[in-house]
Parts: C-alpha cells; sequence; structure tokens
C-alpha cells in the first residue's frame, strides 16, 4: 500500500507530471478528489492548506503544497534530480521555463482565448524551439535534456507540451506518451511532440 496521495480537482491540470513521475517509478497513490469549485471553496483542505489551492501532497505524515515544489521534492527521493548542482540547477531552469510557458498559456486560456489564440499559437514553436535547441546541445539529443539520466523535468514537458498542443490544435492527437516510455525513451517523445 502506497504512502502517497494527492489532492486535486478531477482534472489533469498540475498533477499530470506528478502522476506520471510517480507511474514511472512503479509507485501508487491515493487520490483525494474535490469534485466541484464550491465543494473546494467550503472545504477543511483549503484552510489547511499551505496557500488555499491544490494540488496537495502526502507522504505519510508529510503534506506539502506548489506542483513545481512537489515534483522536485520527488525528484530528490528517487534520484530525477541530475548528478550534480550544475545539472540540477539546469533541470531546474527548463522546468521555470515551461513554467514561464505554462503561465502564458493559462493567461490566453483564461484572460484572452478569441483574441489572444492566434498569436500563442504563431509564438508556441518558437517557445518551444527553446527547448528543442537545448536538447540538441546535449550530445545532439541522443541523451537526456541535461546530463544522461531521466530528470523530474522530463516528466513536466511530456504532460505540458500534448496539452498546449491539444488545445491549441485540437484536430492533432498527441497520444504518443507513454507512462512506462518515458524512462526508455524520453528524447523520442519529446522531439516526437515538438515536430
Ligand atoms: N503555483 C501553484 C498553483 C496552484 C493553482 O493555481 N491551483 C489551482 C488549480 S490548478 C487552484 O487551487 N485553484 C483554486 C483556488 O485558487 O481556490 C502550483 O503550482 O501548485
Amino acid at each position: 500500500m502506497s504512502n502517497f496521495k494527492i489532492t486535486y480537482f478531477p482534472c489533469r491540470g498540475r498533477c499530470t507530471a506528478i502522476k506520471m513521475l510517480l507511474s514511472d517509478q512503479g509507485m501508487t497513490w491515493e487520490e483525494d478528489t474535490i469534485s466541484s469549485l464550491s465543494e473546494w471553496e467550503s472545504s477543511e483542505t483549503k484552510k489547511e492548506s499551505a496557500f488555499g489551492q491544490l494540488p496537495g501532497f502526502t507522504d505519510g505524515d508529510f503534506t506539502m503544497y506548489q506542483s513545481n515544489a512537489i515534483l522536485r521534492y520527488l525528484a530528490r527521493k528517487f534520484d530525477l534530480y541530475g548528478s550534480n548542482d550544475k545539472e540540477a540547477a539546469c533541470i531546474d531552469m527548463l522546468n521555470d521555463g515551461v513554467e514561464d510557458l505554462r503561465m502564458k498559456y493559462l493567461n490566453m486560456i483564461y484572460t484572452n482565448y478569441e483574441e489572444g489564440k492566434a498569436d500563442f499559437v504563431k509564438s508556441l514553436s518558437v517557445q518551444l524551439n527553446h527547448f528543442e535547441k537545448l536538447l540538441f546541445k546535449n550530445q545532439e539529443g541522443k541523451v537526456c535534456l541535461v546530463g544522461s539520466k531521466v530528470s523530474y523535468f522530463i516528466f513536466l514537458i511530456c504532460s505540458t507540451v500534448p496539452l498546449l498542443h491539444l488545445t491549441v490544435f485540437p484536430s492533432r492527437r498527441c497520444n504518443s506518451v507513454h507512462l512506462t516510455a518515458c524512462s526508455q525513451t524520453p528524447l523520442t517523445i519529446l522531439t516526437s511532440l515538438c515536430h
């Protein structure tokens, strides 16, 4: 029986990378799903949460919040944080790059969809190209984005890029992301999604 619990809403949102990472490590977890915003607003869970937001993550008697901090916690636990401080810093840098992209996306979706979508789509290939360039800097993409080990970042980008694609290009499918394939062929997945 796993000691992990994820508390979130009934959507993929900010939990997909966490779930992909746990799945890839052969872990299971319990899900505590808050079914609606009205349930959330009046819940004890909201009152107890660190910043009044989800996801929340529990490992035994330890509970934490902030999706990227949860990813980094799991990265340390499962050795998915590079081989030294510099690799860890580069992995964090990539993570923050995806976070910036995600925030632009959320801003467009929630505040400026009709007028902002075309510009967002236009800028997406430029944005993704940054990651692709970084990918090819590391032994021409033959190994992981940073160093030679799989890092937590791969789960973040594999969960974020399909989200962007499916939203802005609904006719394209990105079904090629298989949870168990992440450790084996992370770069193939990433490059196939970016093209
Ligand atoms: N920086 C936070 C953002 C969390 C966040 O925006 N959570 C949203 C759902 S994705 C939420 O809890 N919304 C309900 C609320 O703000 O009351 C993270 O990465 O976990």
